[in-house]
């Protein structure tokens, strides 16, 4: 490895992943991953149980040879207990060169798995959504509640957005009927 891995942290990754850029991006590989001819070399995410603390690791390697893209996620995933102020998701996502299999940089995953997320439920609302289909509803108000909100409200024009969710210090993010 020449030099140390770059290390991009959570808010850095926030403030670079834009939708508009995620998701053209996320839909190329979307169709690279489905096509017949292996554009992309995904395999089956391994996951690792941690039953003592209801949890999981999951691993997920992926290569595009296209786009000579090399890189690894690692995400944490936890049954939290009601009122727990534990992150149930955490991720960190490495890039590695493939020619070498030099770590080049270490990401923080929280943002990706939040963004990326919610841009493929954008990707399937863009190609399923009849017209007419104006009211935005959201099950739950955690992360994903919000990453989707600022998707598919930044994709599409709903006139109302509506939302539950027991934890009323995590709907501000969302605005009631906003
Ligand atoms: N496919 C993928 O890549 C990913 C999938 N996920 C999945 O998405 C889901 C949401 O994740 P995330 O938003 O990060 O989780 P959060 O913990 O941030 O939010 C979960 C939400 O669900 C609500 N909830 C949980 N249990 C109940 C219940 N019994 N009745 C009503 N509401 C309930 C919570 O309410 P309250 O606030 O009151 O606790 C909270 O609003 C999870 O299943 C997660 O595994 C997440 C990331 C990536
Ligand atoms: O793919 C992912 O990042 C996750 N799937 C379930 C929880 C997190």
């Amino acid at each position: 490895m020449s030099g140390l891995p770059v290390l991009i942290g959570g808010s850095e990754v926030d403030e670079l992943l834009r939708y508009q850029d995620l998701v053209p991006r996320l839909e190329a590989a979307l169709g690279q991953f489905s096509s017949r001819t292996g554009e992309v070399v995904q395999p089956v995410r391994t996951i690792l149980p941690l039953e003592k603390y209801s949890g999981y690791l999951g691993v997920m390697p992926a290569y595009i040879p296209q786009d000579d893209v090399l890189a690894t996620k690692m995400v944490s995933f936890y049954q939290r207990g009601e009122g727990s102020s534990m992150p149930n998701h955490q991720a960190t996502v490495l890039l590695l060169d493939p020619e070498r299999g030099a770590l080049q940089a270490v990401l923080d995953g929280k943002a990706i798995t939040d963004k990326r997320t919610a841009a493929v439920s954008a990707i399937a609302t863009k190609l399923l959504k009849p017209a007419r289909a104006d009211v935005l509803c959201l099950l739950g108000a955690g992360d994903q509640a919000l990453s989707h909100y600022e998707a598919l409200t930044q994709m599409f024009p709903f006139k109302e957005v509506r939302r539950d969710g027991r934890r009323a210090a995590r709907t501000s993010a969302v605005a009631p009927g906003a």
